[in-house]
């Protein structure tokens, strides 16, 4: 079980680093030993389960080294109020609309990524990559064909009138060719897709003002000289660096791997099972969920499985789906004399990088959230269907 800390005394110490629909997240500036190049999440939302326990005894045995330990932490009403104020005038527009949920006395803290080689200085680089595969189930009614040749994503796009042309299909390939283009797309979409640190600094890549003073930071940082012409071999860089870390790590196969079979009857087969159990409280607790996540090795590990899966069974993998299709990977390198054992990869410059990787935002999706998904679902291939969208994704 993990450690229980009280950092009351540590309220003047935390800074506004990064948040997301659910979570506002900290890096932790202060002077206890505990906490150096730690950052705190704190939730927006209201949660029925521990974050930490589930994410450590359900996802955990799924993705063993990505997943990094998270540690509660005990917070007072005046460490809470005190953080509020220190977000204040530091988070985005878009995020305005909640705030920190001041009645849960706690956080969780977790190694910080964006210092994850400090005192030497760290760049991290995370990506959100999305859905990795196109569905194929029987339960996908035959006007919705459309589902088996276009990715979700990019449907999807089209939807909320996103401006880009990364596909996940593309990160997950393995072809280098590929993967380069999708980083590339991403560097180049506006949003939080794809974000960059540099020492627990965020860097922008699309406000006009804050970009030139980016490229100028990664140039230096990659020791290029920076000017308008080099901005470009500066993104070559890191899309060609990610690509040979994802080379290396088969984070993204094992990702694809249990989004796909957690996702084998497409929501369209899953909310038939969802209204005939409705009226049952469908809610777990931990050992619900330890259960959920044996089943599920269990089977992947018997290639010759052909037994028939539970339908409740069914449902909750459909719900850790969902987790696994919208968690983030954040690579954090830094550069080194020489090759170590280990974990290092080398750009076209021959210059070497120590690198790590994990995944975050592993947290329970609420079951409930399954018509909505559903409605979702309909809507994306309604307007790919009426816009006559007819590009094909391949895996
Ligand atoms: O449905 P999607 O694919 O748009 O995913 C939502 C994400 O949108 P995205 O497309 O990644 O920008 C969305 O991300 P943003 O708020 O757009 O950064 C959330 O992650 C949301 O999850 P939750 O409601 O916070 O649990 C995500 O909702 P879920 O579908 O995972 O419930
Ligand atoms: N361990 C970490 N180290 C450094 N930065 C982190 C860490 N964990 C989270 N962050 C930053 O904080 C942001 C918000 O965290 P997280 O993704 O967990 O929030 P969320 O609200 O659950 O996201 P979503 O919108 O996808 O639901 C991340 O996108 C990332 O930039």
């Amino acid at each position: 079980m993990s450690i229980v800390t009280n950092c009351s005394d540590s309220q003047e110490s935390w800074t506004y680093l990064s948040e997301g629909n659910a979570n506002i997240v900290l890096t932790y500036s202060g002077s206890n030993p505990l906490l150096r190049n730690t950052v705190l999440r704190l939730s927006k939302t209201t949660n029925t389960l521990d974050s930490h326990l589930f994410i450590k005894y359900a996802i955990e045995p799924l993705l063993t080294p990505w997943v990094l330990t998270y540690t509660k932490i005990n917070l007072s009403p005046l460490v809470l109020q005190t953080i509020g104020l220190e977000c204040f005038d530091k988070r985005p527009a878009h995020r305005l609309g909640s705030e920190i949920n001041q009645s849960i006395l706690w956080g969780y803290s977790s190694p910080d990524m964006t210092h994850y080689f400090a005192p030497a200085s760290t760049l991290t680089i995370e990506i959100k990559p999305k859905w990795g595969f196109k569905p194929n189930s029987s339960h996908i009614s035959e006007h919705h064909s459309i589902k088996q040749r276009m990715c979700r994503y990019c449907m999807h796009s089209n939807l909320k009138k996103l401006e880009t042309l990364y596909c996940p299909l593309d990160i997950y390939s393995k072809d280098p060719i590929r993967v380069r283009r999708a980083i590339e797309c991403l560097l180049n979409t506006k949003g939080d897709q794809l974000r960059l640190f540099l020492d627990g600094k965020r860097l922008e890549l699309h406000q006009s003002t804050q970009a030139s003073i980016t490229s100028q930071l990664l140039g230096n940082w990659f020791g290029a000289k920076a000017s308008d012409e080099k901005e470009s071999s500066v993104m070559t860089i890191i899309s060609e660096l990610v690509q040979k870390v994802l080379d290396e790590e088969v984070v993204l196969n094992r990702l694809k791997l249990l989004q796909k079979h957690c996702d084998e009857l497409d929501v369209e087969g899953i909310i038939k099972i969802y209204e005939k159990y409705s009226q049952m409280d469908l809610e777990l607790d931990l050992e619900g969920w330890i259960g959920v996540t044996s089943n599920l090795l269990k089977r992947l590990g018997d290639k010759d499985y052909t037994g028939v899966v539970d339908e409740r069974q069914r449902l909750y993998e459909y719900v850790l789906s969902m987790t696994l299709k919208d968690c983030s990977l954040m690579i954090s390198i830094s550069e080194q004399d020489e090759p170590s054992p280990v974990y290092w990869c080398r750009d076209n410059r021959y210059v070497y990088y120590q690198y790590a990787v994990k995944l975050i935002d592993l947290d329970l999706k609420d079951i409930k959230k399954i018509p909505k998904w559903f409605d979702l679902d309909q809507r994306i291939v309604k307007n790919a269907i009426q816009h006559g969208l007819d590009s094909i994704c391949n895996e």
